[in-house]
């Protein structure tokens, strides 16, 4: 048997047994080579202080997240999942394969799992510099990450997204792409999170009220905010939303600072056109390079654009934040959020057959969400529905 069918087994079966089921008399497949990779209920008990309320580091949409201690020194974050659905097990098997396939300096490392009791948890590397909204949208804090900070920060995520669409074993779309899931590590390297995670759920409805909880409305695509239309540009998009919230130091959407300002991308777009973009740079930087500062509100925009085959793939945005001269196209309006819920879209034909080619170069198999299971599409390397609601 394969490390991966064994672990799928083991987990399985310490599901069946947490079900009540007949697990079997023995759990000596925990002695094989998935050895390590299981965490002893009882160990996260003792390193989460009986997952006390001090330990709590923070709650998203899949639980309460703790701060744990290993004996050997080894600190941990562990992420307590609710399900106990026969669905639930499939995604949970599904999503830590994935996971632990997936290793890059710019994604958080999962170290194990445990599934003894009816939660299931993820033990993740602990990240001391929590996550980059925290700093971002609080004037206090946010002078602490100066434009190099910034810069190296907005170049990680694109790295990492890199290899979550080019260069991992299976190409993987985030979907949830935002400030609050990029942790910083001790030197404020960004680490993305929570990626995949949000096919764990066992049901559709949770999964899209995930998306209301966590804000990710804001960085959804229009096409898969408003049709389920999902590719790796789903996740440029929220990328370039991202990009110019790190430029900007702002969310992006803040109704307290006026009509012409509240929408981001909006107000991004008209300093853009009337060659004023450097307003859009946060005010509590004291210091910063204009020339990588106007590269990254452009590519932001370039991101963000409505119609699909205009943004960048993260292979050119790479380049274009890695090369010393790289003439960046000129951005069109991009799409712009209307009333809440709402994208101001022209055509549904703008993203559906072009991005085809423009994402068919790099060919392999592409692992996206219809619903609440996985799906492997490899036919075409990008596209899949949702069942996300549509207008919210
Ligand atoms: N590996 C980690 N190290 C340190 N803190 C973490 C780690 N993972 C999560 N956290 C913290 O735990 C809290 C909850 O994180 P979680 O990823 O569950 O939710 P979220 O990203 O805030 O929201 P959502 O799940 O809705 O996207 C956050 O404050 C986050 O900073």
């Amino acid at each position: 048997m394969g490390f991966l069918a064994k672990l799928s087994a083991c987990i399985a079966k310490r599901f069946k047994a947490a079900r009540g089921g007949s697990a079997g008399e023995d759990d000596s497949d925990d002695g094989s080579d998935t050895h390590g990779l299981f965490f002893e209920l009882r160990a996260l008990q003792v390193a989460t202080n009986y997952f006390s309320e001090l330990n709590r580091l923070g709650h998203g949409g899949f639980g309460p997240v703790y701060k744990g201690l290993m004996p050997n020194g080894q600190e941990i974050a562990v992420k307590k999942l609710a399900m106990d659905s026969r669905q639930g097990l499939k995604q949970f098997i599904n999503e830590v394969k994935l996971l632990l396939k997936t290793q890059h300096k710019n994604l958080v490392t999962l170290f194990g799992c445990c599934a003894e009791g009816p939660e299931k948890m993820l033990v993740y590397e602990y990240l001391p510099n929590k996550s980059l909204d925290y700093f971002l949208f609080d004037k206090s804090k946010s002078p602490s990450l100066d434009w190099t900070t910034r810069f190296k920060i907005i170049t990680g995520i694109a790295r990492g997204l890199l290899y979550l669409h080019e260069e991992a074993p299976q190409r993987i779309i985030h979907i949830d792409i935002k400030a609050s899931n990029i942790l910083l590590d001790q030197q404020l390297n960004p680490k993305i999170s929570d990626f995949g995670l949000a096919r764990l759920f066992p049901g559709d409805d949770t999964h899209v009220n995930t998306f209301r909880i966590s804000g990710t409305h804001g960085y959804m695509a229009p096409e898969y905010a408003m049709h389920g239309y999902l590719s790796v540009k789903t996740d440029v998009f929220s990328y370039g939303v991202v990009v110019l919230e790190i430029v900007s130091g702002r969310k992006n959407h803040d109704s307290r600072l006026g009509s012409e300002k509240a929408d981001l991308l909006n107000y991004s777009w008209l300093l853009f056109q009337s060659g004023k973009m450097l307003d859009l740079v946060d005010p509590t930087l004291k210091k910063y390079n204009p020339d990588e500062a106007a590269m990254c509100i452009q590519l932001g925009l370039l991101c963000c654009q409505q119609t699909v085959v205009e943004r960048p793939d993260m292979n050119s945005v790479h380049l274009m934040l890695s090369s010393d001269s790289f003439t960046l196209p000129r951005p069109g309006k991009p799409a712009i959020q209307g009333r809440v819920g709402r994208w101001t879209t022209t055509s549904t034909s703008a993203f559906t057959n072009t991005d085809t080619n423009a994402s068919s170069t790099s060919g392999g198999m592409t692992k996206v969400l219809a619903g609440s299971s996985f799906v492997e599409d490899d036919s075409r390397n990008s596209i899949s529905y949702s069942s996300i609601e549509e207008g919210r």
